[in-house]
């Protein structure tokens, strides 16, 4: 038996960035949303643990998520068990998109599944809690608002779906070297109760992203981007996360098909639309 999952990129409606902690992280309030742009791992019975995963992830294979929570995993709850985890990537890396959390987050997900241990979701967001922040998300995904480094989860109402783009500039943004260039600036919070509210439409999408001034002092070619993708007027446009991708919405999908195609071929495109659950899983 194999046992095959999904896990989906995430991007930040709105990202806004409270103050610096002592632990030299930034608080953060931050609305994320699933969209449907998908790495796999596909999990079948070996002698041990074996990941096989595209080459230049990490500098070595063993500092990848996807190693990293399975001898967790496997050390705690299965050690008596070895399974082989395979990993396609379409997520582009190191884009803001949370690829490696949502890898992460897949790789647990399936190794319960597969390896028959069933432990409950809490359970699951103590081993993702020591991975990174965005992972305990990542186990749930749709849309959800995250506070403190993003660890910190409350349901939000689910957004209509809607239709967008991601557009992956040509040069990958450190999210360390993102938050020391940041520098505070304006408000501090920037309006998202509309998401909470569920009070969200094509109409009204309110996008911001407190770390587009560091991010575009870092790459000041990114300016230049994300007019291409205004250029195909969208209803919101913003870059996700510590960038470098950046997303549009469109008011339907008949607008957003027209702007892809008026942009592929000279730029790296990924259509996608908003998805209320990070996962699906199918076994054979
Ligand atoms: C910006 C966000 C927003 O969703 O997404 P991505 O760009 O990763 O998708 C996250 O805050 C990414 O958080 P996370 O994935 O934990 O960042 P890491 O790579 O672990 O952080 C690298 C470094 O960035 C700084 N950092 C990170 C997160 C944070 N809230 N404050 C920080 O100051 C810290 O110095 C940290 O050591
Ligand atoms: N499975 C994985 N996929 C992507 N990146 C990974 C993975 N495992 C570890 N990483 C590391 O995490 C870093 C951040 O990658 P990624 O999650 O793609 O971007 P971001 O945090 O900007 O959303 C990468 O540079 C890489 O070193």
């Amino acid at each position: 038996m194999t046992l095959r999952i999904s896990s989906a990129a995430k991007i930040n409606l709105v990202l806004s960035v409270l103050g610096k902690r002592r632990d030299d992280y930034h608080e953060l309030r931050t609305i994320l949303q699933s969209v449907s742009l998908y790495d796999t791992l596909e999990f079948a019975r070996a002698e041990r643990l074996e990941i096989d995963a595209p080459a230049g992830i990490t500098e070595q294979p063993e500092q990848n998520l996807v190693y990293r929570a399975a001898e967790i995993f496997l050390q705690k709850y299965a050690p008596a068990q070895g399974v082989k985890i395979t990993l396609t990537k379409k997520i582009p890396l190191a884009a803001g998109l949370a690829g490696g959390s949502a890898d992460c987050a897949g790789a647990l997900l399936g190794l319960n599944k597969f390896l028959a241990v069933n432990l409950p979701l809490a359970e699951l967001d103590k081993i993702a809690n020591q991975l990174g922040s965005d992972i305990a998300y990542c186990l749930r995904g749709g849309a959800y608002l995250a506070l403190g480094r993003g660890e910190m989860l409350r349901k939000i109402p689910e957004l209509p779906r809607l239709y967008g783009l991601i557009l992956k500039p040509p040069f990958a943004l450190s999210t360390a070297e993102v938050y020391r260039a940041y520098r505070p600036a304006g408000v501090k919070i920037f309006a998202d109760d509309a998401y909470i509210e569920g009070k969200i439409s094509p109409e009204n999408l309110p996008t911001h992203n407190a770390l587009w001034p560091a991010a575009g002092a870092l790459q000041p070619e990114l300016p230049a981007y994300r007019q291409i993708l205004k250029a195909t007027n969208p209803i919101a446009c913003s870059m996700s996360g510590s960038g470098a991708a950046l997303f549009a919405f469109y008011n339907d999908k008949i607008t957003r098909d027209k702007a892809a195609v008026s942009l592929y071929g000279r730029y790296e495109i990924y259509p996608i639309e908003t998805i209320n659950s990070a996962q699906t899983i199918s076994e054979n």
